[in-house]
């Protein structure tokens, strides 16, 4: 195409597919972030057919994230898949069913608490049962223990009962099955992880290997628990009267039965994502002419990890964020975990709560290490839509206070 971004040289069929590969093939970021570092802050590549364009600067970042036309989603068949043929919810709807979507969730959440000061009354509940179930499990020894699924459901239930009224234990074995669902189902939809992701119709030649069959089990799975939840709402709802966000959806509905609100994605939601935008239509940038439907790469991890911006990156230094007075910079513009623009991601309060009063009150009370004699937990995450930590040990030991 005239006017095409830079980029590295497309072959026949299978696009940039073995450029990637030769970088990185099991963590596609890597080489995302490799060809940045040759191509520059915005450049395209094609994952099979599929178009991509990278953006690897947060100038570019910011300023084209507030474009209604790169806030698309593209419409892969998942996302149909997960709302019986309609795409539907937040996360992967676009244009005016987005918008109401987004502002209709976040406004009623509010109602129950999402964002406002009870909700860290909340996550201290769940944090203290946290901090609880460690201070049993470590007795007056110290004690080598494993993390797993040790946080996830403490924010799970503070969403959760504003969204269901439902209180979760943090050994529920449903809870616990439920996010290893997800959990599972999210690492095998893991964007550009594989030739899948980029042939999307080989899934019908191989549903098992290409793991589509087992990402339809998790999501039927996950809507079924769904709609058990809706239907006894409805029986013991009483309307004008809604007591979580599903009586407040439900009321909507009544009132607009038209109206196309719907939230399966949520329970998904619970886990960060990062999901790739796309083109609502062709637009040119810089005299550059992009494709409508062209995804859209946010390259936070080289973003994150650029060296010229952080100069040790990989070095652990909380005090970089902290201003020559001992203030945190709150604005640093090189630090975009949540996006940026119209779909800066909305569980970025009860994120950032729970992340703090989860860390602070646990580092209180207990002190963590390594554990002598076995290799330090790997740095290499678990490929979801988002990056998580294996399963690891660590020495964990009351403070002494
Ligand atoms: C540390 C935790 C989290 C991180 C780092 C994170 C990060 C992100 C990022 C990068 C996006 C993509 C934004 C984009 O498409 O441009 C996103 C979207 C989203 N996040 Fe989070 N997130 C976190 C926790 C949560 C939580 C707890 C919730 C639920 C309350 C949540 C709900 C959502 C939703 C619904 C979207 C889709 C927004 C849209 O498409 O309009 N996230 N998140």
């Amino acid at each position: 195409r005239p006017n095409e971004l830079p980029g590295p040289f497309k072959w026949p069929i299978v696009g940039n597919l073995p450029q990637i590969a030769q970088v990185n093939w099991s963590r596609v970021w890597h080489a995302v972030d490799h060809y940045a570092k040759i191509y520059g802050e915005i450049y395209g590549m094609y994952f099979g057919p599929r178009y991509v364009v990278v953006l690897s600067d947060p100038k570019v970042v910011h300023e084209l994230m507030k474009r209604d036309e790169w806030n698309g989603r593209p419409h892969d068949h998942m996302a149909k898949i997960k709302g019986d043929g309609a795409v539907l919810g937040i996360i992967m709807t676009d244009g005016d069913l987005w918008k109401e979507t987004r502002r209709f969730s976040l406004r009623h959440l509010r109602d129950f608490g999402y964002g406002r000061s009870n909700m860290e009354t909340s996550v201290m509940d769940e944090v203290q049962n946290v901090v609880d179930r460690l201070d049993k499990q470590i007795g007056n020894e110290e004690q080598v223990l494993s993390f797993e699924s040790t946080f996830g459901p403490a924010v799970l239930s503070t969403l959760w009962n504003m969204v269901a009224s439902i209180r979760t234990e943090l050994d529920d074995p449903d809870i616990l099955r439920l996010q290893r669902i997800v959990k599972e189902t999210l690492q095998r939809r893991a964007f550009g992880a594989g030739i899948f992701w980029s042939f999307q119709s080989l899934r019908h030649l191989f549903p098992q290997g290409s793991g589509f069959a087992q990402q339809i089990e998790g999501f039927n799975i996950l809507k079924e628990n769904m709609r058990k939840v809706i239907t006894e709402h409805k029986k013991t709802r009483v309307p004008g009267e809604p007591r979580d966000f599903i009586d407040a959806y439900l009321e909507e509905h009544e009132n607009n039965p038209e109206n196309p609100y719907f939230f399966v994605n949520r329970y998904s939601s619970v886990a960060p994502i990062v999901t790739p935008h796309a083109l609502t239509e062709t637009v040119t940038y810089k005299g550059y002419e992009i494709p409508k439907g062209a995804l859209v790469f946010i390259n936070t991890w080289g973003i994150h990890r650029n060296k010229d911006h952080w100069g040790d990156p990989d070095t652990f230094r909380p005090e970089r964020f902290l201003d020559k007075n001992g203030k945190v910079v709150t604005n640093d513009e090189w630090l975009l975990p949540f996006g940026s623009g119209k779909r800066r991601c909305p569980g970025e309060p009860l994120a950032k709560t729970s992340v703090f009063l989860m860390v602070s009150n646990l580092l209180q009370k207990f002190s963590f290490s390594t554990v002598p004699g076995e290799p330090r937990p790997s740095p290499i995450p678990v490929i979801g839509l988002n990056l998580a930590p294996l399963t690891y040990r660590a020495e964990s030991r009351k403070r002494k206070i």
